[in-house]
């Protein structure tokens, strides 16, 4: 995050040349056969300094790396400071230098520990102390609607960072949901979404929370408005709002102007990035399908990484390794692409949320001192709960022509353990199964011997597994909310460690602007018929086309 070339680094250059002249050597099958321990050369246990059962073990011995490429990797790790820049974002330093702002997510599950002194971190626990008193009151029945009714039903409305934390955790733990309160989501712009969910939805009985840091965000605001004026055709009288709006946001100004008050307002701060975010009060429909104590499990789990990423040594730390074996690929190998395979039904949103955590924090192009990079930045984040991506789209991992590293992630034990865990082993088995494929493969002899002497030439080497593609599998326990705040701050410490070899800011979103701005400006020449100027004939072209099925 110096802002300088990472390829200007003497690590990244020895690297190139390990690179160059190793490559056709890091043979996965080879270097097993070479090392018997391997895998306890290349694996790590990561136990929660705060609470034992949070614990989990990352593999990443079948990665295409040796010992020294692997110190090679984590000298540059220390070359490009991460260390440095890793203990300026504890302490609040201002990181986020485009936007002069801290980068504090780790202030808010961090229950006093760490001493930051930025404005907004001492009223973390007056937050967190109201989210838990709100959400024990419309969980326990306290809270009415304006006709005196429980509530049974919260939409949050929100977007991007607003909607994707709270989407994947309520998802993740499910199990641990109240069963009487359904959650529902809206973010697309596309009235579709709103409609086809208040058809689920009584107005007497349904929480709106309004979810956005800036409270200006033109899909969230719209969807909110045109929930007031869904909720006030049956409940008339604007007083009630009151009753059934709630807002999460760090813009208290905006959120009284739409008619909240600011009694149903939860705060959170210009530090705390959207897709950082679910930590925060963007978190509260998290606590209210789980119930707060076990959203605080979430933030303490996360808390533990935060420690485990900020006192261990490099060769030990899991975010780095992570990091450093995906820079590997990113800028040697020229991987485009990064895969998160979670196997565990709970866990399939989790790429969809990674989505948005890596590649809008690292996809950029220009570093912190504004040159343009002459290396790949951040990778394609892509994925799919096991078992199903093996029905789909496995095969191209396995035999296409391209390099796709993938991280399997797996509970050892599972919540629903029907038919004596029957089918948790058969899923464990192909979380175990996938990975070796995909390491060693299947040779041209192995196939000769399987299919005898009378098959074709082609089917032969139709079914030959070149093999040597990488993987790490993280497996732990049991997903419970302190392991999955764990494994989310695990990946938001190693997109961090990416982001500083890189040079790159993280924290900003310059990138989703302009399409922001040429929308507003089509928005209102749609608004008039006929007026289409100032575009492209492309862009004309398909205007003119709708026009002519133009509806008010
Ligand atoms: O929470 P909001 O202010 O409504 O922002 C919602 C989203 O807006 C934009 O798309 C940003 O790029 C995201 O980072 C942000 O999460």
């Amino acid at each position: 995050m110096s802002g300088r070339l990472a390829s200007d680094y003497a690590a990244w250059k020895k690297l190139q040349t390990i690179y160059d002249t190793e490559k056709s050597q890091l043979v996965l099958r080879e270097l097993f056969a070479q090392d018997a321990d391997r895998f306890k050369n290349f694996s790590e246990e990561y136990v929660s300094p705060d609470d034992p059962a949070v614990t989990f073990l990352l593999d990443y011995s079948k990665n295409l790396i040796t010992k020294p490429i692997f110190n090679a990797l984590l000298d540059l790790v220390r070359e490009a400071e991460v260390e440095t820049y890793r203990d300026k974002m504890f302490s609040g330093e201002h990181i986020n230098t485009s936007e002069d702002r801290a980068v504090l997510h780790v202030a808010l599950r961090n229950f006093d520990e760490f001493k930051i002194s930025e404005e907004g971190v001492s009223e973390v626990s007056t937050v967190l102390q109201h989210m838990k008193e709100f959400t024990e009151s419309v969980r326990n029945g306290k809270w009415k609607g304006y006709t005196g009714k429980t509530i049974d039903t919260i939409v949050n409305i929100g977007i991007g960072g607003s909607d994707l934390g709270p989407v994947m955790v309520t998802e993740a733990l499910k199990a641990f949901s109240k069963r009487d309160l359904a959650a529902h989501f809206v973010s697309n712009i596309d009235g579709t979404h709103l409609v086809e969910t208040l058809k689920l939805c009584n107005p007497e009985t349904t929480l709106f929370i309004i979810a956005s840091k800036t409270f200006t965000t033109q899909e969230t605001i719209t969807n909110a408005e045109s929930a007031r004026d869904w909720f006030l055709q049956t409940a008339k009288d604007k007083a009630h709002v009151a009753k059934h709006f709630v807002a999460l946001s760090t813009n208290t100004k905006a959120v009284t102007a739409f008619g909240i008050s600011s009694d149903n307002m939860f705060q959170f701060w210009d530090w705390v990035g959207g897709r950082y975010s679910l930590w925060s009060a963007i978190g509260l429909p998290i606590a209210l399908v789980i119930g707060y104590d076990n959203f605080e499990q979430l933030l303490r789990g996360a808390h533990g990484m935060d420690k485990h990423f900020k006192e261990t040594p490099l060769e030990k730390n899991l975010p780095v390794i992570l990091a450093a074996v995906g820079i590997w690929y990113n800028d040697f190998y020229g991987a485009h692409t990064q895969l998160l395979l979670p196997y565990d039904q709970y866990l399939h949103k989790f790429a969809d949320y990674f989505q948005q955590g890596d590649m809008e924090s690292n996809g950029k192009f220009v570093t912190k001192g504004g040159q343009r990079v002459n290396y790949q930045t951040g990778p394609i984040i892509w994925g799919a709960a096991g078992t199903n991506g093996q029905h789909s789209f496995y095969q191209l991992v396995h035999q296409g022509t391209k390099l796709i590293p993938a991280d399997f992630i797996a509970p050892a034990t599972t919540i629903n353990p029907i038919r004596n865990s029957l089918h948790h082993r058969i899923l464990l088995s192909n979380f175990f199964a996938q990975p070796e494929a995909l390491a060693f493969g299947k040779t041209e002899e192995e196939v000769r011997k399987e299919v005898g002497p009378n098959s074709s030439e082609a089917l032969i080497k139709s079914k030959v597994f070149e093999g040597n593609r990488p993987s790490n599998s993280i497996i732990f326990p049991l997903l419970t909310p302190a392991t999955l705040g764990a494994l989310i701050a695990l990946y938001e410490h190693k997109i961090f460690v990416q982001g500083v070899v890189w040079g790159i800011n993280s924290f900003d979103q310059m990138g989703v602007e302009l399409g922001k701005v040429l929308a507003k400006a089509i928005l209102a020449q749609l608004e008039k018929p006929g007026d289409v100027t100032g575009h492209d004939s492309s862009t004309t072209g398909l205007i003119h086309y709708y026009q002519k099925y133009r509806k008010e």
